[in-house]
């Protein structure tokens, strides 16, 4: 996951391959709920894992759930309808799949239990639901707003409960208020039936499916008659399937289906394949692809897998009724940017009280790419964004994993517009490795650099890993090649020297080196501090000398430019291996400065080292570096100088920021 302030995508411009999904929310916390609900062990395979199953999860653990892991596969003890916690304090975070349930099971379950989460939760509405079950006699206080949580649920009499008349529920705000209530209301069937009345007309009904469809498969059998009325059946008691497996996300699946619709394909990839979900998926978001279709995508399906191509290009423009697809269809609203006319997307008044103001959030957001956008009360109208108008933009995210997600496609513009994502880890809610799926199967003309070079114990190691770590991007320490280099020709026994130079290539170019969480790997030894000597430091330094040593590690050198963008570090980086890179940093210090810090370093790790041999050394070092004959050691002639000699590593960093915030295009509104 992306824990930086912002992801820069670059202009983005083809996709093809394969992707697999992380699995439903809908269904994972749904399942989680009626797991421990039930009597019996559950086994969960491809459970979500992300904040809002996170949330739910520790909830039923603190609800004295027996939670259990095995690798992809979760067990759970069921509570078998009874909780052993009477009294918990639950944080649910912003996940509105594990709110509205859990009020409505706890209210039933008879026990003392505030419910809280962070502060949009608590401008989500939940007055309805709440209304719901006080009608039915359950005690449910407003701890703040009322109408929304946080909630204090005190006990109820389940043999008081008022279940002789339907429990009436509006169903035109949220479909997850009946959710709610189907699931939870089992736990009151044991002698009578109990009757559910929606008040209103249903909104996202696909969603009701699912749970319908979970409940069949804890042995809840809800009689519906149209989407108005659903009887509970006397008798009606969860009964564990065993093993249940989650399908993946179709809602995420609706970025990588608009990814392929819209992606010019890849040489050699069939567009994009996407496994896990398909045509036999429970979950309503599935529908996606209809509309995806009547945009012009090609989609072919099977049960558990999807693929999708460009078809009509541009895209068909839409005019729509998005109420049984509300989370996917905002990917519809970035898809509009492409289509042959204006896209209407109707009936999606629950987007107001989603995560943020959904309507408003893709309003503004859209707008700041330069598209020309109507809203109103339940639907928006996304003009097309013709070539030469895009502006590169920063976009904001509202703590939405959806707004993350669905602007990433705007990177496929044909201006070639860089897109930058704020707060990218909001993904986390459902998704949280989105970026990297995404970035595995799209492809851009250019991966931009960030190159730091300039000579030994300047702090270019510390400053790249730093920049690497705050921009999100990949970390190139090429110097590291060269030691390990060096070492591998001194196991085989030559002398780093020229004599030896075609069989030192030999060696460089098939080094067994492999990096693997900051340890560096030589044919599965670990060689991390042996490269590190000063012996090692010239060692590199002399076969780095030789012209075909070089050549032999450039190919791998340019194998680190990958999405979404690379920091490296070393000698030649912004004169001979990335010479366009958009920011070339020559780094110094004073030869004093350096000898002290190396001297420090190496003291602070126990090896004895004395200052002025030190000297000595990195002068002869940087000696050699700058004056052979390939690639010598000096800046680029567009590189900006550092002298960090007076400077902290954070001024440093923060002034390389600074640069680097000055060559991107973004307005940051
Ligand atoms: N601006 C700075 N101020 C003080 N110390 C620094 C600064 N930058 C780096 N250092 C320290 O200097 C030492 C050397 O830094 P680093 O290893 O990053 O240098 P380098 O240029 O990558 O060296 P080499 O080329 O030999 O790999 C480290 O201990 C680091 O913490
Ligand atoms: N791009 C590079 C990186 C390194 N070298 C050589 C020269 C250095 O003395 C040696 C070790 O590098 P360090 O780990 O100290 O950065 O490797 C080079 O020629 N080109």
């Amino acid at each position: 996951m992306y824990a930086t302030e912002f992801l820069d995508l670059p202009a983005l411009a083809g996709a093809g391959g394969t992707v697999r999904l992380p699995g439903s929310k809908s269904i994972s916390n749904r399942v989680l709920l009626l797991a421990a609900l039930a009597s019996g062990t559950t086994e969960i395979h491809d459970l979500l894992d992300s904040d809002d199953t996170r949330v739910m999860l520790e909830s039923l653990a603190q609800l004295g759930c027996t939670l259990s892991r095995d690798g992809a596969v979760l067990r759970i003890e069921g509570l078998g309808g009874q909780v052993k916690q009477r009294q918990a304090d639950l944080f649910l975070g912003n996940a509105g799949t594990a709110m509205r349930p859990l009020t409505a099971a706890l209210a039933l379950l008879g026990g003392d239990f505030q419910l809280r989460g962070v502060p949009r939760m608590h401008e989500r509405p939940i007055g309805d639901l709440v209304d719901a079950l006080v009608q039915l006699g359950c005690p449910i206080d407003y701890l703040g707003n009322p109408g929304y949580p946080p909630l204090r649920i005190r006990p109820a009499q389940v043999s008081a409960l008022q279940l002789d008349t339907p429990i009436r529920v509006r169903g035109d705000v949220s479909s997850q208020f009946l959710t709610a209530l189907l699931l939870a209301l089992p736990l009151a069937a044991g002698n009578r039936d109990v009757v559910i009345e929606v008040v209103g007309e249903l909104i996202s009904k696909p969603y009701i499916e699912i749970t319908l469809n979970l409940l069949a498969r804890f042995g809840i059998q809800v009689q519906r008659e149209e989407w108005r009325r659903f009887t509970i059946p006397q008798g009606s008691r969860y009964v564990t399937p065993g093993r249940i497996h989650v399908e993946a996300d179709a809602s995420s699946a609706s970025y990588f289906i608009g990814l392929g619709a819209l992606a010019a394909p890849l040489p050699g990839a069939n567009g994009i394949r996407i496994e896990g979900v398909g045509s036999d998926s429970i979950q309503g978001d599935i529908r996606f692809i209809d509309a995806a279709r009547q945009m012009g995508a090609q989609v072919d399906s099977g049960p558990n897998w999807l693929d999708v191509r460009r078809g009509a290009w541009p895209l068909k423009a839409i005019d729509l009724d998005c109420n049984a697809i509300p989370d996917a269809a905002m990917t519809l609203a970035v898809m509009a940017l492409y289509a042959d006319g204006p896209c209407r997307l109707r009936n999606i008044a629950s987007w107001r009280v989603k995560e943020t103001d959904r309507i408003d959030a893709m309003e503004a957001e859209l707008h700041k790419l330069g598209a020309t956008v109507e809203s109103g009360p339940d639907f928006i109208v996304v003009h097309p964004l013709p070539a030469g108008q895009w502006t590169p933009a920063a976009i904001h995210t509202y703590d939405d994993h959806r707004v993350a997600m669905c602007f990433s496609l705007a990177a496929f513009n044909p201006d070639r517009r860089p897109v930058r994502i704020l707060d990218p880890k909001c993904v986390a809610k459902t998704f949280p490795d989105y970026f990297e799926t995404l970035f595995s199967v799209v492809a851009a003309d250019e991966v931009p650099v960030l190159c730091v070079d300039g000579p030994t114990a300047s702090g270019k190691g510390t400053l790249a890993a730093e920049l690497a770590l705050r921009l999100g991007y990949h970390y190139l320490d090429s110097g590291t090649l060269y030691r390990v280099a060096g070492l591998a020709t001194r196991r085989a026994g030559l002398e780093p020297e020229p004599a030896h130079e075609a069989a030192i290539a030999d060696l460089a170019r098939a080094l067994p080196l492999c990096f693997d969480a900051g340890r560096v790997l030589l044919a599965d030894e670990d060689v991390t501090d042996a490269i590190r000597t000063e012996a090692a430091g010239m060692d590199a330094s002399r076969v780095s000398a030789l012209p075909a040593v070089r050549t032999a590690l450039t190919e791998l050198q340019h194998s680190f430019r990958r999405l979404p963008g690379l920091v490296a570090d070393g000698r030649d980086m912004g004169t001979v291996i990335f010479p366009d890179a958009p920011l070339k940093v020559y780094l110094t210090a004073s030869a004093e400065h350096r000898a002290e810090r190396r001297h420090k370093q190496l003291i602070s790790k126990g090896i004895p080292a004395i200052l002025a041999d030190l000297r000595a050394d990195l002068e002869a070092r940087d000696a050699r570096d700058s004056n052979r004959s390939v690639a010598p050691l000096k800046p680029a002639q567009d590189a900006r100088l550092l002298d960090n000699s007076f400077l902290s590593i954070d001024q440093s960093v923060e002034q390389v920021l600074d640069w680097w915030r000055q060559a991107q295009p973004f307005e940051t509104h």
